[in-house]
């Protein structure tokens, strides 16, 4: 108690409650859903820093935001990132995501980042991405029969599509669900191993409590962990230079036998960064397509004109030309500005010697939160902020954003630690989009598609608080 009533933080503004617990700022978080939105309204009431909780403190000034991220700057990952793997709660090891040593952060980082390059994914996975897109359409007007009014719900297929996707690119083989209709079995067990690992992390005893109480219900959540690496080890079997469905990890395997010094991934590390892959590229991905549907959708005149310029796409589709393509990319820019997938305040810790922002002193091991969200949501960087307005993104238009606000942009992360597979997200969501809006054109949002039902939910991950897209497919010509 003498602890917290004396804490040099206490002179940071922010909510009382906040000083003595970190239970307002978990609540908003996990149970209501609304940690971005509350990360805002704390700093549109509060200023560009604010107290979230005992240790956590908010920023939400792009020098600050910068100075947290910048390569160098010593701010590790926060302890929070050893509950979000597969692997039982804080038992490791760490993969690329986890990783708070920034020597082995480095070291991975090199030895996968070939493989996410845009050369090497165009190279080596832009023909699969291509046909996956294309069976998630085709899924997507399958599911929508005449006699229901063609509806159909475009993120069940988006969220399929992103999952085959990674599994391909992680595992040599996907989870087939564009053929069967099903997502995977790997997404629910990720679902499950998230739970408890939260609960351990926010509640330990609560946690500890449960690991000694035999509840045959609970098994699922405790041996999700067990589930998810033996999914994943088909990764660890399809790495090898013989096996016929070669995955992202056989070229770094092959040249790590050539040249010994780059080193190389040991089966276990194998299996943690196929399993972390899955995770970080799956709903990701998906939510921000289902966002772009949405968005779309709702601004008829963005939809006529972005169905004219993707009716013009020749086949077969290739990345490189749909980059050039000017209201699809800048409609995905401003889907992400709005709708980032993943609006999660990056928790780092304050490095040896402390660190000032805006005036006040943080001493080492606080940790510092910064979310996307709050700066792409702020008026100051976007005016008008909550509007859906892609020409934000045209060159030389009266809504062209400044080069301030391009840099409040960064929905894939900063630093060091940003996104790997941003490339290969990039890539799906533009394929899978001129595929929807080439052969759904004039498609619009069925009735049960409303601001309340798309409501951003979000704790890590961002999703639609009705949990769907219902859209309204055009009549299917004769
Ligand atoms: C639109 C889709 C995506 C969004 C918005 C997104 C967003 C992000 C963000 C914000 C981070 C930084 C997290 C942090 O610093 O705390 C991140 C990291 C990461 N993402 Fe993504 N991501 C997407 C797609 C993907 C895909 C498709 C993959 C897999 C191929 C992937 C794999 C990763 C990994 C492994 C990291 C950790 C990188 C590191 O720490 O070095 N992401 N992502």
């Amino acid at each position: 108690l003498t602890r917290t009533l004396t804490s040099p933080l206490n002179a940071i503004p922010g909510p009382w409650p906040n000083r003595l617990s970190p239970i307002p700022y978990f609540y908003n978080s996990a149970f209501l859903l609304r940690q971005a939105q509350y990360l805002t309204s704390l700093h549109l009431t509060h200023g560009p820093i604010v107290r979230l909780g005992p240790n956590e403190i908010g920023l939400s000034s792009l020098e600050d935001i910068k100075a947290v991220h910048k390569i160098g700057a010593g701010f590790a990952k926060a302890p929070w990132y050893d509950y979000i793997a597969m692997t039982e709660a804080d038992r490791g090891p760490p993969g690329l995501f986890q990783m708070r040593d920034f020597h082995e952060h480095a070291g991975r980082r090199k030895l996968l980042a070939r493989g996410f390059a845009v050369s090497g994914l165009r190279g080596a996975w832009e023909g699969m991405v291509r046909e996956k897109a294309r069976k998630a359409v085709e899924g997507i007007g399958r599911d929508a029969v005449d006699g229901r009014g063609r509806v159909v719900d475009v993120r069940r297929w988006w969220m399929i599509m992103a999952s085959d996707v990674i599994s391909e690119v992680a595992f040599g083989k996907s989870f087939g669900g564009l053929e069967t209709g099903e997502n995977s079995t790997f997404s629910d067990a990720i679902l499950r191993s998230n739970k408890i690992n939260m609960l351990a992390l926010m509640l330990p005893w609560v946690y500890n409590l449960a690991t000694h109480i035999p509840i045959p219900a609970w098994t699922p959540y405790f041996k999700a962990h067990v589930e998810l690496a033996d999914i994943a080890s088909v990764a660890v079997r399809n790495s090898r230079a013989d096996a016929t469905d070669r995955n992202i990890f056989s070229s770094i395997l092959s040249q790590g036998e050539k040249a010994n010094d780059e080193g190389t991934l040991t089966d276990q590390q194998i299996l943690i960064e196929a399993g972390n892959l899955i995770s970080a590229g799956s709903d990701t991905t998906a939510e921000t397509l289902t966002y772009l549907v949405w968005a779309v959708l709702s601004h008829p005149e963005t939809q006529k004109l972005l169905e004219e310029e993707v009716a013009l796409v020749e086949e077969p589709m290739r990345d490189s030309e749909l980059e050039k393509l000017p209201v699809l990319n800048a409609v995905i820019q401003e889907t992400l500005r709005l709708y980032p997938a993943s609006p999660f305040p990056e928790p780092r810790v304050v490095p040896k010697g402390g660190a000032t922002f805006q005036g006040y002193f943080l001493p080492e091991g606080t940790v510092v939160s910064t979310s996307p969200w709050v700066t792409q949501r702020n008026a100051e960087f976007f005016p008008d902020p909550e509007r859906f307005d892609y020409t934000r993104w045209l060159p030389n238009g009266p809504a062209t954003n400044s080069e301030t606000s391009k840099a409040a942009w960064w929905p894939f992360g900063a630093g060091s630690r940003v996104c790997i597979g941003r490339h290969l997200a990039m890539m799906e969501i533009r394929m899978a989009a001129t595929l929807f809006f080439r052969e759904y054109r004039g498609a619009k949002l069925a009735p049960e598609t409303t601001e309340e039902s798309m409501a951003v939910n979000n704790f890590v991950i961002s999703h639609p608080a009705g949990g769907a897209c219902w859209v309204v497919l055009p009549e299917r010509k004769a």
